[in-house]
């Protein structure tokens, strides 16, 4: 698994350590790109573990059909098993707990041998809904034979949600690492009845709101789906832009989306450059008593530099999860 070594560090940090804080638990495994695969379509299952993507996530929910449900929770166990899906990070998406599915979810997939990587929780109303689901885990599954805490993402796509965002993302447990907030816009407009705009300036304040509960409690913030997946440009505008606004990462549903969203979420050559030149410029101005100063034509000071450590451990991390594949 990428990075994996130092994302169990971490975790075990944060249990060992209780003054380590919230926003030093963020996993160290990069999720640029997170796509979702439906759970019982073997074709589009082989073609993903052939693709250099970060995630893949294995559907059970509303990318398979009613009539689908139960083939998809038998045959992921099975896909799982028998396909080398690489380095990639191997999630599961179960049904919401509204749906009265997510025990069958639970018992065929976590009874199984082959258990994924991370699991996705989506249409989290509240905190009680995680905790729900953990007990459930718990109770029907074969978690104990991990030797890492399972891997939890959660999905907010409801306005209740979006009130509750704090005690959501405060979520803690010993068995699930909560570690991805992802914003599932399409629930999220169909609830809150709005229409989906060229430029999404509907969703602009749903989509701060998540950046802003995940970077505070440490956790990775995903981006929406770009729906129109013919439509290259848009998806390049809207994942530069969701990178911009501190998302770490953006949900794909189809391969031709990957390679753009992969490279709208990682720094560019001149960004490592400007970090690299700009670290150590900083160092030399520090040893001079300077905690401001110019460079480049630009006012440098601490903020900077920390700016410019995003950009150096992300690409590490990058770097981390290839050289680990
Ligand atoms: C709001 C949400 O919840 S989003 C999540 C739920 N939605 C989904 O999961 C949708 C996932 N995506 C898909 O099902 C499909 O990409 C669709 C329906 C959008 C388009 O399907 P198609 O028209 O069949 O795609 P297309 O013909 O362009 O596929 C090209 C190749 O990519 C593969 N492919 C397409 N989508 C995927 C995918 N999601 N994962 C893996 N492979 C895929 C196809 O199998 C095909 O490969 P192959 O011919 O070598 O086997
Ligand atoms: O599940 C994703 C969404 O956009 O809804
Ligand atoms: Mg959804």
């Amino acid at each position: 698994m990428p990075g994996r070594g130092l994302q169990v560090a971490c975790w075990r940090g944060f249990h060992c350590s209780h003054t380590m804080k919230y926003h030093q638990r963020a996993a160290a495994t990069p999720r640029r790109a997170i796509m979702y695969v439906p759970g019982y379509d073997d074709r589009k299952a082989n073609k993903a573990a052939t693709l250099t993507i970060d995630s893949i996530v294995l559907d059970c929910e509303d990318g398979v059909a009613i009539n689908k449900k139960e083939e998809a929770r038998v045959n992921i166990p099975k896909l799982l098993a028998r396909t080398d899906f690489g380095s990639k990070d191997r999630f599961i998406r179960v049904n919401s707990r509204d749906t009265g599915l997510t025990e069958d979810d639970v018992s065929s997939i976590l009874a199984s041998n082959n258990l994924p990587d991370g699991l996705l929780l989506p249409k989290v109303n509240s905190v009680d809904d995680i905790n729900w689901f953990c007990d459930l885990a718990a109770r029907n599954g074969n978690l104990k034979s991990l030797n890492r805490p399972m891997i939890l993402g959660v999905m907010v796509e409801t306005a209740i949600a979006m009130l509750n965002l704090k005690e959501i993302t405060s979520f803690k447990s010993n068995t699930f690492d909560l570690q991805c907030l992802i914003f599932g816009a399409d629930d999220f407009l169909a609830e809150i009845g709005a229409s989906k705009t060229e430029n999404a300036m509907e969703l602009m304040y749903a989509r701060q709101h998540v950046i802003l509960h995940a970077k505070a409690f440490g956790l990775q913030a995903i981006d929406m789906v770009y729906n129109n997946y013919k439509d290259l440009i848009g998806l390049q505008r809207q994942a530069i832009e969701g990178a911009k606004m501190g998302f770490t990462g953006k949900q794909v549903i189809h391969p031709g989306q990957i390679d753009i969203v992969q490279e709208s979420f990682s720094p560019s050559k001149e960004q490592i450059e400007w970090a690299k030149a700009l670290s150590i410029a900083f160092e030399d101005h520090q040893q001079q008593g300077k905690g401001a100063f110019i460079f480049r034509g630009q006012m440098i000071d601490k903020p900077l530099l920390l700016q410019a450590n995003n950009i150096l451990s992300l690409i590490n991390n990058v770097n981390g999860s290839h050289t680990s594949s």
